[in-house]
């Protein structure tokens, strides 16, 4: 058997087919790579096509802790997936297309993200959305629940507030609902406070950690200004203009792309963020902590976004709020009574 006859019987197991692949050099990564590449995660994208899914897919692939990248969509994964598996990192990517794929895509993932779904446009609100993600959601989460019942689940499909219960009364239905694997993704509020915050202090971002609990949309939203690292403070003004732009960045970016979608660039890079803590947690490392929207305990609310701490499990632990002042217990009120009602819109969709 000459040396392409050995490559094509090799690349016949791998999807895509690799092709193009010259010479003894080429075979050794080809054999390397059907192995599975690299010890690592196999993490799945559901929705890498899209806005967020590209540049996710593509900042995934980088990431030294993934050895199998499943991308998944109902659109154009073939195109995604070649231009992504061209570049010179270690995990290994595979393409899926449409609900037929699904359970390939799924299989004996570690991680799974879903960025799937519509995105807003101007004058819309998140819950505007749930008529068409929350079907999309769901079905994805069957898929899960079958598949990889005992993956991470990453929510990023809006509204957050809603589509987390639709993913967890799915697995509940399926009865492999465990909390500490469902994990809504917040992040986004926490860099765009990070960011706002160190504008006005006039300090690097990356040095400020604001958490931010509740949820995500709207006042539900909720900076926690008082705890901000490092220890600062702000007028009442600055909390105001602060917490108004902290809840509003979604619609800022939403606006400013003018009926093209929503943001796309930012949300992946803190889809990454959050992604790569999960794997770390997986991994074991300590002290892993963001904010996430989980099953809680943390108020009366069946889910609550607030400081979590990730491991070899998921969500490990999750941390009480901490002192509020007045400011931050009023909001707390107003997000809580959003919340109810979001959260019951999800259950009543999964349950009916
Ligand atoms: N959690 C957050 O902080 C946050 C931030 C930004 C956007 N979002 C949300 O993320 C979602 C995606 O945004 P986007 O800008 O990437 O949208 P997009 O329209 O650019 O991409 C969505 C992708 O989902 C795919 N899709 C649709 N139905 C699907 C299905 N059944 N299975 C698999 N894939 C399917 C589409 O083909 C498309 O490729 C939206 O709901 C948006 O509101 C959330
Ligand atoms: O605002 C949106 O609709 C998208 C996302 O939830 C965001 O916060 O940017």
């Amino acid at each position: 058997m000459d040396v392409n006859q050995r490559i094509s019987r090799i690349s016949a197991h791998l999807n895509p087919p690799l092709v193009h692949i010259q010479g003894d050099a080429g075979l050794e990564q080809v054999k390397c790579r059907a192995k599975g590449g690299s010890p690592g995660f196999k993490v799945a994208i559901l929705g890498a096509s899209g806005g967020i899914g590209q540049p996710l897919s593509m900042l995934m692939k980088m990431n030294p802790l993934v050895s199998v990248l499943h991308l998944y969509d109902v659109a154009n994964t073939p195109g995604v997936t070649a231009d992504i598996s061209h570049m010179d990192t270690n995990a290994v990517v595979r393409g899926f297309l449409g609900q037929q794929q699904l359970e390939d895509a799924l299989t004996g993932m570690d991680l799974v993200i879903i960025p799937a779904g519509v995105p807003r446009k101007p004058g819309m609100t998140r819950d505007d959305l749930f008529n068409i993600n929350a079907g999309i959601v769901k079905t994805l989460c069957e898929g899960i629940a079958k598949c990889c019942p005992k993956a991470i689940v990453n929510v990023i499909s809006n509204p957050v507030n809603s589509t987390v219960p639709i993913a967890a009364e799915v697995f509940k239905k399926a009865g492999i609902f465990d909390p500490r694997k469902l994990l809504g993704v917040t992040m986004l509020d926490v860099v765009r406070a990070n960011t706002f915050v160190a504008e006005v202090l006039g300090l690097d971002p990356r040095d400020v950690d604001v958490p931010v609990v509740g949820g995500h949309a709207g006042v539900t939203i909720l900076p926690l200004l008082s705890q901000v690292k490092p220890l600062c403070s702000f007028t009442p003004e600055e909390t105001n203009q602060l917490t108004s732009r902290i809840q509003n960045g979604g619609t800022e970016v939403v606006e400013a792309k003018a009926g093209t979608g929503s943001a796309t660039l930012s949300m992946a890079y803190a889809a990454v963020k959050f992604a790569e803590s999960c794997l770390r947690g997986l991994r074991g490392d300590a002290g892993v902590v963001q904010c996430s929207f989980v099953a809680s305990q943390v108020t009366e609310l069946p889910f609550f976004a607030s400081k979590v701490r990730l491991g070899r499990n998921g969500v490990e632990e999750i941390y009480p709020l901490g002192p509020l002042n007045e400011y931050e217990r009023a909001g707390l009120v107003k997000a809580k009574n959003e919340l109810a009602a979001s959260i019951s819109k999800g259950v009543a969709f999964a349950r009916k």
